[in-house]
């Protein structure tokens, strides 16, 4: 199985960042976690990014805050798709991230996740590995089966609590 790479801008984003570790170890998914930036380390950004194909990555993550530039800069350099999580900063809440990582230009796509999304950020990552392994995809479909069934739960919690009113 080809394996997943999270890259972080800085060591600050982890707190967001490791809840998409956690749900990668949950579906059983190989990952390399880095921390790189396309301002502060630009050429190993570019490397890291050009040479990930052959060192058997099948999904970029990339997360950053502020002027996030990461995610682009790492989808210029390679096929591979790169999934950008915007991460919040404490001056705009995130819609500076949100903006530069989804606003890309033509033909250098970023798949952007909500402001923190880094648990959908994972599970769009397995999703798109999911594609040439059924195993995955069998764990895909538990795991939506869980969430309909937990939801269920809560609905017929809801309507007792509402008979009681
Ligand atoms: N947006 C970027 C990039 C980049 O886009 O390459 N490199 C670091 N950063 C972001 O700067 C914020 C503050 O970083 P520090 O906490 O290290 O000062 C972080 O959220 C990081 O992702």
């Amino acid at each position: 199985m080809k394996k997943v790479a999270i890259i972080m801008g800085s060591d600050s984003d982890f707190p967001v960042v490791s809840k998409a570790v956690s749900k990668l170890k949950e579906f059983g998914v190989e990952y390399e976690v880095h921390v790189m930036s396309a301002h502060r380390t630009p050429d190993a950004a570019i490397k890291f990014s050009a040479d990930a194909k052959k060192n058997g990555f099948g999904v970029i993550i990339a997360a950053a805050g502020m002027a996030a530039h990461l995610a682009g800069v790492l989808a210029a350099k390679t096929t591979l798709p790169v999934i950008g999580i915007p991460c919040k900063s404490a001056q705009l809440d995130g819609m500076d991230a949100l903006l530069a990582t989804v606003m890309m230009p033509t033909g250098i796509p970023v798949a952007t996740v909500a402001v923190d999304g880094a648990a959908n950020a994972a599970i769009l990552a397995v999703e798109m590995l999911a594609l040439s392994d059924d195993s995955l995809a069998e764990k895909l479909e538990n795991m939506k089966a869980d969430m309909e069934k937990g939801v269920a739960e809560k609905d017929k919690a809801m309507q007792a609590k509402v008979a009681e009113l």
